[in-house]
Order: structure tokens, then sequence, then C-alpha cells
């Protein structure tokens, strides 16, 4: 097999070097200052280690199961098969609309999907190859639970009309008002694909990075057609090309923002170094969000899968590159700006994937309908008996999976920072008033000032050797406490 060539990856070499050299101590402090002090945040500092890169240090005293810190993604997206499941803000991840919405919305999609399995617009994509570190849900214990009666292993479809009902808000169930949702406001491109749960999520998506990649009617019909083209290609091989194109169309947003500033910030870059085609400093500047994640190539540091043999590993790691590269094209096509070439080559897509697949947390956010559900078995007779004669029917119809959580994946600035360890200190864990895509931390035991922050990448409970082999996956030898005391 001859490896893809990528020409902008040799055009523009010494600026791509640049994107991916490692920020200066400097830059570092600088960008994380900006966010603690914009986020009014004193309880946490980031700080570099020689031997480990980035960490999270405690500023102040943590008591167990304290909130240590809530994370604002850089970007995340809801994974392409949830979409069916759940209706949520395409920003913040806000469940939206009504309960009502939230089960025809689904029943109908399901019943879609099932008509056309092959080409349904929301696609059937294989989940992310390997999720990096899992958040806990409070919810958890509580997704076991099965309905009383609820839990039929056969779907009984409703009565015909009573989904496109519950769609459009004509056939209400027995105390959903208690369980409010924010009225859905549609992206007003025009795509129809992006939903938010008001008019400051979806003006913060569109100036970050949906202006970009909205196929709205607004958006030019040759660039639609091939953003179309590669969607599809997503979701049909893996949806984390869907946040890499985030990514690229954000940085290129952001630039846009600083070279129309430019005039006015201008002593602030290097003359020295602009181009003919684009202005690097600008483009530096740009990307350091996106430069702070640590990051490898995704076809160097993706897990080989169990069932590949180790002696078809080049051969794997060839069809990812391969595959990467197929991804790249598509979006090239949608999206290009000759200004950001260096973004478009294939060296750099593949480090923008390969830091997901090392940072990347599991977004996760926790389903009203199942919290509704809940409300109804908990009720006493005859009150229970009766709403049930409604709802009885609507579970029967959802089947056993009634209610799921919204599952995708995202990036996190601070979260990302995190190290390892086998007896951590902190977890990744959503209370019961999370009710967004936001990254909370939270001690799991005191933690003291000046100690660092650690979180388990793994099933900290496995044997030695286990844990070893899947943090392997992330490039080093775990050297924790319980790694020295348990060596062989
Ligand atoms: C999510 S990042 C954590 C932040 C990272 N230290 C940085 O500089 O960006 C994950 C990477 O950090 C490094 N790392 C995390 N925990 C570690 C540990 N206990 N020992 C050695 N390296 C670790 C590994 O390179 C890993 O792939």
């Amino acid at each position: 097999m001859e490896p893809p060539i990528c020409c902008i990856t040799s055009r523009c070499a010494n600026e791509i070097t640049t994107l991916l050299s490692p920020p200066s101590p400097h830059q570092l402090q600088e960008y994380y200052q900006k966010i603690f002090s914009s986020r009014h945040c004193n309880d946490i500092t980031v700080k570099h280690d020689d031997q480990l890169g980035k960490g999270v240090y405690a500023v102040k005293d943590f008591k167990e199961d304290q909130l240590v810190l809530k994370d604002q993604m850089l970007v995340g997206n809801q994974h392409s098969f949830n979409k069916i499941d759940c209706f949520v803000c395409s920003f913040c991840f806000r469940f939206i609309g009504s309960i009502e919405i939230q089960i025809g919305r689904r029943l109908y999609l399901e019943e879609l999907r099932a008509n056309k399995s092959h080409d349904c617009d929301v696609g059937s994509s294989s989940k992310s190859s390997k999720n990096c570190h899992e958040m806990d849900s409070s919810d958890e214990e509580e997704s076991t639970w099965k309905c009383s009666s609820g839990s039929s292993k056969t779907k009984v479809p409703l009565p015909e009309g009573v989904v496109e009902l519950l769609m459009n808000g004509q056939f209400r169930l027995p105390y959903s008002e208690k369980f409010s949702l924010p009225q859905a406001v549609p992206c007003h491109g025009g795509c129809g694909e992006a939903y938010y749960c008001s008019m400051s999520c979806a003006e913060a998506d569109w100036e970050s990075s949906h202006s970009l990649l909205c196929t709205g009617e607004s958006s030019d019909p040759r660039r639609k057609e091939a953003l179309l083209k590669f969607v599809k290609h997503a979701n049909e091989t893996n949806d984390i090309f869907l946040l890499a194109a985030k990514v690229i169309s954000s940085t290129i947003l952001r630039y846009r923002k600083l070279k129309a500033n430019y005039p006015a910030e201008k002593e602030k870059y290097d003359a020295s170094c602009v181009s003919d085609h684009y202005n690097i400093s600008l483009l530096m500047e740009a990307w350091r969000p996106i430069s702070m994640g640590y990051k490898k190539r995704w076809w160097d540091c993706i897990a080989l899968p169990d069932d590949i043999d180790s002696s078809d590993e080049a051969s794997f790691r060839m069809q990812i590159k391969e595959l990467a590269f197929e991804s790249l094209q598509l979006l090239k096509e949608g999206i290009f700006v000759q200004e950001c070439e260096p973004l478009f080559s294939l060296e750099i897509y593949g480090h923008i994937i390969g830091m997901f697949e090392l940072n990347n947390l599991d977004l996760v956010v926790a389903s009203p309908v199942e919290d509704y559900f809940l409300y109804i078995n908990d009720m006493s007779d005859p009150d229970k008996e009766e709403a049930e004669k409604i709802t009885q029917p609507i579970l029967d119809a959802l089947g056993e999976d009634y209610s799921t959580c919204c599952e995708g994946t995202a990036f996190f600035p601070l979260q990302s920072c995190l190290n390892h360890s086998c007896c951590p200190n902190a977890k990744a864990f959503k209370r019961d008033e999370d009710r967004d895509g936001q990254a909370i931390i939270i001690a799991l035991r005191s933690i003291s000032k000046g100690e660092e922050i650690t979180i388990s990448y793994v099933d900290e409970d496995l044997p030695f050797e286990e844990r070893q082999a899947s943090l392997a996956d992330y490039g080093f030898r775990c050297r924790c406490p319980k790694c020295i005391e348990e060596e062989p």
C-alpha cells in the first residue's frame, strides 16, 4: 500500500513545524492565566514539569467530594449515532425542546431509520476508536433502574399519528411541565442540523465554528455539496473527523478576526513572519488554544484494536492514515482558505485527531426523559395509576432503552492538563445539577494546597499489568505509588 502524499505537508513544512512546536513556558503561563482570570478561578493552577509536561495543581485545600474544576469545552461533538436518541443544544449540549419532543423525535427518527436503514441523514457512525477518559455519571446507578412495567423487550408502536402529535407539542404527557426544557432555536443559517438552547449559544457556535461548516441555503452550493460529502464520510467511518473540522474552522475564524484587528495590533506580531500567502504569526496566535494540547499523530498513537494481530500493525496504521487523508480531502473541498493552508496538511490533521485520542473526555449529559419516567414511577396511587395509563404505552413504544444519555467527545483546555495516577485524588463526575457538556472534576479525597490533581485514565481497579498495557496507548508507563508498590 502506497502512503498518501500530501503536497501541503511538504509545501508548508516550516509553518507546520512552527505550529507543532511546543509552546514556551511563558506562552503556557500567559494562556492558562487568561483562562483562570476570565473564569474568576483561583483554586487551581497549571504548571509545567520536565518529566510529566503540564499538570494541574491545587492552590487551596479541597475537601472530599468538593468541586475542583468546572471546565468549558474548547470543541465538542455529539456522536452521530446518539443524535437520534437525544435532541441537545449543538453548542452546550443541554437537552432542548420538551419531554414530548425528545420522545416523539426519537420514535420518528427510529422509524425513519428502520424504513431506509442505509440512507439516513443522521447516519450511523462507528464510535471513536478509543474514548480516552470516561466520565462517571451520577445517573449511572439510576440508569440500571428499569421502570417496573416499562422494560418490555419488544417495542409496541404507538397508534398512528401519536408520534407526530408528540413532536408538534399537541399531546402533553402528564406532569411533563415539571421537566421543562429550553425551547429549541434553529441555526439561522438554515442547515436544519444544528439547534440551540438559546440565541446566545446559537451566536457563539456560529462565531466559533459553525459559520464555516453550516450547510444551510446561504452557503455556496459547491462548498455545501463538498461539506455534505465530508459529513457523510465521517458518519460512515469515524465521527471524530467532525470534531477535527470544528478545530480547523474555529482556527480559521479566529485568524480572520485577528487579521481584521491586525492594523491596530500590528506591533504585537513579528513583521518578519509576514509571507505572501499568510501571516504565520497571526495563524500561530489563532492556533494558540490548540497548540496547548498534548499531541501525536493519530496513526502513530491510536491503540491497536484487539482483533488486529501485531504483525498487521504497520498496515493498520497505514489504513488509518489513508482514512484521515480521504476525510481531509473532502473537508478541503468544503472550507479551504489559502491563507490558512498549513491547517489543511495531513500532518496537522493527524495531530489534531491524535490530540483528541490522547486528551479527550467522553461527553455525557444525563437525559431528562429518564428523570421524567422515574418521577412517574415514584408517584403514589391513584395519581400514578392515572398517569401510567398514558405513559405506559409510550414506554412500550420506546422499549428497554427508553432513555439514553447524550454522548459525545470533547476537548477541554484545563481537564486535558490533568495527569494520570492509578491512585488519583480526583475524578470526572457529573452531579445531578450538571446538565450540560462542561467537564466536572470532583475531589475523591481531601487534597492539600500545592498537591498535583490527578485522575485515572483507566480503571484503577484493574491488575497492574492490565493498567500498564492500557496506559501504553497514552505513551507512558505509570510510576505512581500504587504501581511502584505492585510492580512484580
Ligand atoms: C491528557 S495529557 C495530560 C497533560 C500532559 N502532561 C500535557 O503536558 O499536556 C496526557 C499525556 O500526559 C502524559 N502523562 C499523563 N500522566 C502521566 C503519568 N502519570 N506519567 C507519565 N506521563 C503522563 C502522557 O504523555 C499522556 O499521553
